[in-house]
C-alpha cells in the first residue's frame, strides 16, 4: 500500500474531487431553491386555513409527481456528495474518437451545458470495465452492441467524507488487496454494500440476464444475500422507467434477518421494494390473518425422534412436494365441475344461455382468471343476455294478452261476459309482467343458487374431510392409510382454529386458483433469500401467485437445516417450477477466515451425503480456539474476552446455541454478571451494543465479528445431518474469531 498521497496523479485527483463536489452542491442548491420556490407558492396560493383543510390541497401536493422525482434523484445526489465515486478506469475505444476518462459512483451525474458525464452509475453496462476489464484489448457489450477498445487505466479512489484519502492503481491481483482491506474490516450487524470489491463471479450473476430467473446455489459466506441485493439495485436502475420499486419483492427468512439487511437497502437505492417473510406475504395475498400453530417440528427432531414427530415430519414433507400440488390440481378440477349448470339458464320461461356454453366459458376461455372471477363474469354475461332481451320478453307478453284481448273484442259474445273476460285478461296481464319483471331481476341470482359458494379455508378444510376423496387425487401416490392419517392430523389442527407454516403454500396456492391474488400483492420480481428452505409447494404457489417467473433464488443446500421440508435439490424446482432459469454455483466464500472455514469444511464432510468443500478467500485469522466449561467461572471468562477483543476493535459478537433451551441458560447465567447481553426474541431487532444470544437456527444468514458457540446441556454430539448442518452454520458466522466453549470438545465434533 502507498503512503498517504504519495501517488504521483494524487493532487490531480483531488482537484477532479473538489470539481465534482462543489457541481454536485450547484445542482443540489439549483435543485433545492427550485422546491423551496415550488413550495412557497403553494404556501402562497393556498396556505390559507380553507384551503390546507381541504381534500384539494392535499391532492395537488401529492399529484405533484415531477417534485417527488426530483426528490429521490437529489436524495442520491445528495448521499454521494460525501463519496461521489469510487474507481476510475481510463478508456480509448478503438473506432476511434477520444480516450474516456470515466468516475464510477452510486449515482450517476452529467454536466448539463456539455452532457459530459462526471460520474458514470456503477450499474450501468460501461462499468463492466472496471469488474471485469483488465488493463489491455476488452470488448465489451451494451444495448445489444459490442464495442472493443483499450484500457489504459484502472484506478481505486478512497473517499471518506468527501476527503480523498489514497490513489491506487490497480490490474487483476490489487484488486484483491482492496477486497481483502473490505474483508478484514469489523462488521456492524448490518450488511453493506460491495460496490467497490464486487467479485468477477458475483459480477456474472449481478447482471445476469434480468428477463431470466436465477438460482444460486452459494456456499456460506459466499455473497448471496449480498449479490441477490445489488441485482435488485440492478434491475431497478435498468427498468427505472418501466417499473416502480414497489412491484419487487423480497421474501426473507424473518424479521431479524430483514432488519440485517435493512441498512444495505437505501445505500443501493432500493428502499422501497417490498420485504416479508413468506407468512406475511401470504396473509397479505389471501387478505386474512391465520393462527399458525408453533413451528417446532425441528426442535422436536432435534429432541425426540418419537412416532409423532416422525408422521409429523412425513406430513410437512408431504405437503410441501410436487405430489401435493397434484392433489391440490385435482381437487380444483373437482372445485371447478361443481360449477357445471345442471340446466340451461331461463329467464322466466325463455331460454337465454346454454348450460354446455356456460361451462365452455368456465373451463376454457377464461382460463387466465381465477374460478370466482370466472364466475363473476358469467354472472354478468348472464345479466347482460336479461338486460339485452328484457324488452322483448315483456313485450311479448304483453303482446300475448293484448292479442287475446284483441280478439275478444272482435268477437260476437255477450258484452258482459267480454267486459269480464278482457277484465280478466287485462289482470292476467298485469300479473305476468309483474312476475317476469321479477324474473328479470332474480334470474341470474336464482340460476346461481344452484352453486355452493365457499370461502378459502372451507375449501382447504373440506380437502381433509373425505380420507377416501383425498387418495384419489393422488393418483396412486397416497393410500387410503396415509390419506386418513393425513386427514386426522389436519382435522385436529382446524379444530383448534390453527394452520402450519407447510399449509401456507396451499392456502395461497388455492388463494391463487380460485380468488385471485389482489394486483397489489402481485410482484414483478422476486428475490428469495435461503430458498433452500422453502419447499416445492411454497415456491409454486409463490410463483403462481405473483404471476411472474421472474425470481432470484438463493440458498445453500449445505445450510438446509429444514430439508424435510424445504429443498433436498434444485432440480426439481429448476425443471418443474423455473424452466428458464439460470443455474450457478458459487463455492468461494468471503466471509470468513481459512483457518474457521477448514474447519466448518471437516464438517461438512461429517455428513452422509457429497458436498463439495468450501473455498475460503485467502485471509488468515487464529486458529478457533475451545474453552473448558468445566472448571466453572466461564460466565466471566466469556465476559473478559469481550472486552479485550472490543480492545482489539472487533465490535459485533454472538454467543450461539444450538438450541432455545440452552440460549436461555447461557442468558440466564450470563445476565448474572452483566446486562451486555441480549437473548433474541419475536421482536426481531438487534441492538448494536449488546452480545446476541441466539440459537443456531436463527442466526442463519447472520454475521458477527466473534461468535461463541456454547454448549450448556446440548450438544451437536449425535453427528445426525441436522446436528452437522446447525453447527455449520454457527461456524460460518463469524467474520474473524470463533470460540467453542463447553465441556467436551466432542460437543462440537472437534477431532481430539
Ligand atoms: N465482493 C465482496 N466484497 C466485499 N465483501 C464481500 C464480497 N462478497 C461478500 N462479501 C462479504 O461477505 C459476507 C457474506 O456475505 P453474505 O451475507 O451476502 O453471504 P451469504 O452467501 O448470504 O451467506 P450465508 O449463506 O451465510 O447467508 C458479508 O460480510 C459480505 O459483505
Amino acid at each position: 500500500m502507498g503512503d498517504l498521497g504519495s501517488h504521483p496523479d494524487f493532487e490531480k485527483e483531488r482537484k477532479r474531487l473538489d470539481f465534482t463536489k462543489r457541481y454536485i452542491d450547484v445542482v443540489i442548491k439549483t435543485s433545492e431553491t427550485s422546491k423551496d420556490q415550488f413550495q412557497r407558492n403553494m404556501q402562497e396560493a393556498f396556505g390559507d386555513a380553507d384551503w390546507s383543510e381541504s381534500g384539494l390541497y392535499s391532492q395537488l401536493l401529492t399529484t405533484a409527481n415531477f417534485f417527488e422525482m426530483s426528490k429521490t434523484e437529489l436524495e442520491s445526489l445528495r448521499k454521494a456528495s460525501k463519496k461521489p465515486y469510487f474507481a476510475r478506469v481510463d478508456f480509448e475505444r478503438n473506432d476511434g474518437g477520444s480516450g474516456e476518462m470515466l468516475y464510477f459512483g452510486k449515482t450517476s451525474l452529467y454536466q448539463r451545458e456539455s452532457q459530459e458525464q462526471i460520474i458514470v452509475d456503477w450499474r450501468s453496462p460501461i462499468a463492466n470495465l472496471y469488474y471485469e476489464g483488465r488493463i489491455g484489448q476488452i470488448e465489451y457489450e451494451a444495448e445489444g452492441e459490442t464495442f472493443s477498445g483499450n484500457i489504459t487505466l484502472k484506478r481505486q479512489l478512497m473517499i471518506e467524507e468527501g476527503i480523498l484519502e489514497e490513489v491506487r492503481d490497480i490490474d487483476l491481483t490489487t484488486t484483491d488487496e482492496l477486497l481483502q482491506e473490505s474483508l478484514s474490516k469489523s462488521s456492524s450487524n448490518r450488511l453493506t454494500d460491495i460496490i467497490t470489491t464486487i467479485q468477477e463471479e458475483q459480477n456474472k450473476i449481478i447482471r445476469a440476464d434480468l428477463n431470466k430467473p436465477i438460482i444460486v446455489q452459494g456456499a456460506a459466506g459466499s455473497g448471496k444475500t449480498t449479490i441477490a441485493l445489488h441485482r435488485i439495485s440492478y434491475f431497478i436502475y435498468h427498468y427505472k422507467d418501466m417499473f416502480d420499486p414497489r412491484q419487487l419483492m423480497i421474501l426473507a427468512p424473518n424479521r431479524v434477518f430483514i432488519d440485517y439487511i435493512s441498512e444495505a437497502l437505501p445505500e443501493l437505492g432500493v428502499e422501497k421494494v417490498k420485504q416479508f417473510t413468506f407468512a406475511e406475504y401470504v396473509q397479505a395475498a389471501i387478505g386474512k390473518q391465520v393462527k399458525l400453530a408453533a413451528d417446532d417440528k425441528l426442535i422436536r427432531l432435534l429432541e425426540k425422534d418419537d412416532e409423532e414427530t416422525k408422521a409429523a415430519v412425513w406430513i410437512s414433507g408431504l405437503k410441501g412436494s410436487p405430489g401435493f400440488k397434484n392433489i391440490l390440481d385435482e381437487y380444483v378440477k373437482d372445485i371447478f365441475s361443481g360449477f357445471h349448470p345442471d340446466a340451461d339458464f331461463y329467464c322466466d320461461k325463455y331460454r337465454l344461455y346454454s348450460a354446455k356454453k356456460f361451462v365452455r366459458l368456465l373451463e376454457e376461455d377464461y382460463w387466465y382468471l381465477p374460478l370466482y372471477t370466472r364466475l363473476d363474469k358469467l354472472k354478468a354475461i348472464l345479466q347482460n343476455e336479461v338486460k339485452l332481451k328484457k324488452k322483448t320478453i315483456i313485450e311479448r307478453v304483453t303482446e300475448f294478452y293484448e292479442a287475446k284481448i284483441e280478439k275478444a273484442l272482435y268477437k260476437n259474445i255477450d258484452p258482459v261476459i267480454r267486459k269480464e273476460f278482457v277484465t280478466k285478461c287485462h289482470d292476467k296481464k298485469e300479473e305476468r309482467i309483474r312476475q317476469v319483471q321479477k324474473a328479470i331481476r332474480t334470474s341470474v341470482k336464482t340460476y346461481f343458487k344452484q352453486f355452493q359458494m365457499k370461502d378459502l379455508f372451507q375449501y382447504y378444510e373440506e380437502l381433509f374431510g373425505d380420507p377416501g376423496r383425498l387418495a384419489s387425487y393422488s393418483n396412486g401416490k397416497l393410500t387410503l392409510e396415509d390419506a386418513d392419517t393425513l386427514c386426522a392430523y389436519n382435522r385436529r389442527l382446524f379444530s383448534m382454529k390453527n394452520y402450519e407454516t407447510e399449509d401456507l403454500g396451499a392456502l395461497l396456492y388455492l388463494q391463487e386458483r380460485l380468488f385471485g391474488v389482489a394486483k397489489d400483492n402481485k410482484a414483478k420480481n422476486v428475490v428469495i433469500d435461503e430458498a433452500q428452505d422453502y419447499s416445492f409447494m411454497q415456491l409454486q404457489a409463490l410463483k403462481t401467485a405473483v404471476d411472474t417467473d421472474m425470481f432470484t433464488l438463493v440458498g445453500d443446500l449445505a445450510q438446509g437445516i429444514h430439508s424435510y421440508r424445504g429443498l433436498q435439490t434444485w432440480e426439481e424446482v429448476h425443471r418443474r417450477i423455473f424452466p428458464r432459469a439460470t443455474y450457478t454455483e458459487l463455492q468461494k466464500s468471503y466471509r470468513t477466515t481459512v483457518e474457521i472455514m477448514n474447519q466448518a469444511n471437516q464438517v461438512l464432510q461429517l455428513l452422509t451425503y457429497d458436498f463439495p468443500e468450501v473455498e475460503p478467500v485467502v485471509r488468515h485469522g487464529r486458529e478457533p480456539e475451545f474453552i473448558s466449561i468445566d472448571k466453572g467461572g466461564w460466565e466471566e471468562e466469556l465476559i473478559d474476552r469481550i472486552e479485550t477483543l472490543k480492545e482489539e476493535g472487533f465490535k459485533t459478537f454472538a454467543v450461539i446455541a444450538k438450541t432455545m433451551k440452552d440460549c436461555k441458560l447461557a442468558d440466564d447465567k450470563l445476565s448474572e454478571y452483566s446486562q451486555a447481553f441480549h437473548l433474541i426474541d419475536e421482536a426481531g431487532s438487534i441492538p448494536k451494543d449488546k452480545t446476541l444470544i441466539v440459537p443456531s437456527y436463527q442466526a442463519k444468514g447472520l454475521e458477527f465479528d466473534v461468535v461463541f458457540a456454547i454448549s450448556l446441556e446440548e450438544t451437536y454430539g449425535t453427528e445426525n445431518d441436522l446436528d452437522i448442518k446447525l453447527l455449520y452454520v454457527t461456524m460460518t458466522r463469524p467474520l474473524h474469531r470463533l470460540y467453542f466453549l463447553g465441556r467436551k470438545k466432542d460437543a462440537f465434533l472437534i477431532e481430539t
